[in-house]
């Protein structure tokens, strides 16, 4: 069984303790990474520390050029790196593949955007007459030693998404991988390394985030935080992180509006690719479908057919549905499912479990009283909540503590934009899924699905603060 290491102050590193990766569809053993004790940390968060000058030093386009060597060396291993991601979350291999090769398009983009962050200039003289003499210059820099913290469901691209932007804003960067997904991680780590960052820049950081996470984030030479997980650990964070600043994103909950007037064929099509890919494993998945009675029942019939094109088996067939992250997951999921059938709710579809796999699964009849129509199931079970009219689709999609995105479906684009000017989301989608690209979109997250703007050119800005140099004339 292989032994990955741990990028410190640009070496690969061992400690005496590790964790042993399985893969969650077998069960087989994928290798071992190190389980990272707090003093250990010590040495990560002085050599980000150190090395953070001479980085900010560098021309932007110097550091550009590094992120666009990590982006092709990337791009030519998409198909090894996919294929141990698809291992190691169970991700079918197909899209493992894709999430690789999207992170080596968002780095390289990052790179360009990068060379083209600006600074401004102001005239005092449009504030008051007094000032007039006085003109300031407006300069970006570096956040200094940036923490990020990437989930187990995208653990190259979530990882990618915070450690590109940091860097080539002349941060230095303490990445910790989630603990499954970790192996995934630090080729991301070995991709950066053998691009040219220098010793210090990036270093990873293996180990459970429930014994180091609270010693990272708290650290003193962590000057900000960028963090993706579920809404109970960023929370945790957040209080914990005091004044550092603080990316977060979330859990979601993100509902699919159907109009009357809707293209129901195309509805269907979108909510099932929806809030089924990677076995509903995405925090913009769709996870709750509001429908008016008039289109309720054609609606679950073609979403039920839509379904029957879902695969069920192993990340290497390339299966649509795969087993689920751990048993754990597949517990709760179970739970919300038992409940809702418990209090009403009408099943379209057979359940099927074995271990952590589960059997995609309808549930009609929703109804608010079940914890389904509220809780994120992180898998593959989605809720049909029939209401009245648009104003309670409105209503209960507010009513939700998450506001991620939503999707409306509809032809009527003037009462779409009037519905998602209501909705208290960050994005929302007309007559499509709910999904987090273009990657240089705005991507957000109110509520409890987040903090701060993601998206590439908003994430640099994120890892960047302002001064300003005023002049006297
Ligand atoms: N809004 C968004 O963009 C996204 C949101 N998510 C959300 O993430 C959740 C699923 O991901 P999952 O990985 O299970 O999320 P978790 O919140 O369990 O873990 C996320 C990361 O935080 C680490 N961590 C755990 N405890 C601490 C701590 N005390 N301090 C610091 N770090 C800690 C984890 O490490 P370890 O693995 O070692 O526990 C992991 O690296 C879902 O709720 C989903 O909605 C996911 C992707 C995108
Ligand atoms: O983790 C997530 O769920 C992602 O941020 C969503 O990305 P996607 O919409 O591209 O799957």
């Amino acid at each position: 069984m292989k032994s990955y290491l741990n990028l410190v102050n640009g070496e690969w590193k061992g400690t005496s303790q590790t964790i042993t990766i399985k893969e969650p569809a077998t069960g087989k053993e994928l290798g071992t990474v190190p389980a990272m004790e707090e003093k250990e940390i010590e040495e990560v968060m002085q050599s980000a520390r150190q090395a953070q000058k001479e980085w900010q030093a560098l021309a932007v386009v110097e550091r550009a050029q590094i992120l666009h060597q990590a982006a092709q060396l990337l791009k030519k291993e998409a198909v090894e790196i996919g294929t141990l991601l698809s291992k190691e979350i169970a991700k079918s291999r197909a899209a493992s593949i894709q999430e690789v090769e999207r992170t080596a398009d968002l780095i390289a983009y990052t790179a360009e955007e990068g060379c083209r962050m600006e600074g401004q200039i102001l005239e005092g003289g449009s504030f008051s007459k007094k000032d007039q003499n006085k003109i300031a210059f407006v300069h970006k820099e570096a956040m200094g030693v940036v923490l990020a913290i990437a989930p187990f469901n995208y653990p190259v691209n979530l990882a990618a998404s915070k450690i590109a932007p940091a860097l080539i804003g002349g941060n230095t960067v303490v990445f910790k991988t989630p603990t499954q997904g970790a192996i995934s991680g630090l080729q991301l780590a070995r991709i950066f390394h053998e691009a040219g960052v220098p010793a210090g820049v990036l270093n990873t950081v293996t180990g459970r985030g429930s014994v180091i996470g609270d010693a990272l984030v708290t650290h003193p030479e962590v000057d900000a935080i960028n963090f993706t997980g579920s809404t109970e650990i960023g929370t945790h964070i957040a209080e914990l992180a005091g004044m550092k600043p603080c990316i977060m994103e979330l859990g979601g909950k993100d509902a699919a509006l159907v109009l009357e007037d809707a293209d129901l064929e195309n509805a269907a099509k979108e909510i099932v690719a929806g809030a089924f890919q990677y076995s509903g494993q995405r925090c913009t998945a769709i996870k709750r479908v509001f429908v008016t009675e008039k289109n309720a029942d054609a609606l679950v019939a073609a979403i039920q057919k839509e379904m029957e094109t879902l695969s069920v088996g192993l990340p290497e067939e390339n299966a649509d549905i795969t087993p689920l992250i751990d048993r754990f997951v597949a517990d709760h999921i179970e739970f919300l499912i038992e409940d809702a059938l418990l209090k009403g709710a009408v099943a379209k579809t057979k359940y099927q479990r074995e271990r952590n796999l589960i059997w995609p699964m309808l549930l009609d009849q929703v109804t608010v009283d079940m914890d389904l129509a509220w809780e994120e199931p992180f898998g593959p079970v989605l809720p049909i909540l029939r209401v009245k009219d648009v104003e309670e689709m409105i209503r209960l999609a507010n009513a939700s503590e998450y506001g991620l995105q939503s999707a409306i479906f509809t032809n009527n684009y003037p009462l779409a934009m009037e519905i998602g000017k209501a909705l208290k989301v960050g994005t929302v989608h007309m007559n499509h899924r709910t999904q987090r690209g273009a990657d240089h979109f705005p991507f957000l997250g109110i509520k409890n699905s987040g903090l701060g703007v993601q998206g590439i050119k908003y994430s640099i800005d994120a890892m960047m603060r302002m001064k300003s140099f005023v002049f006297e004339r």
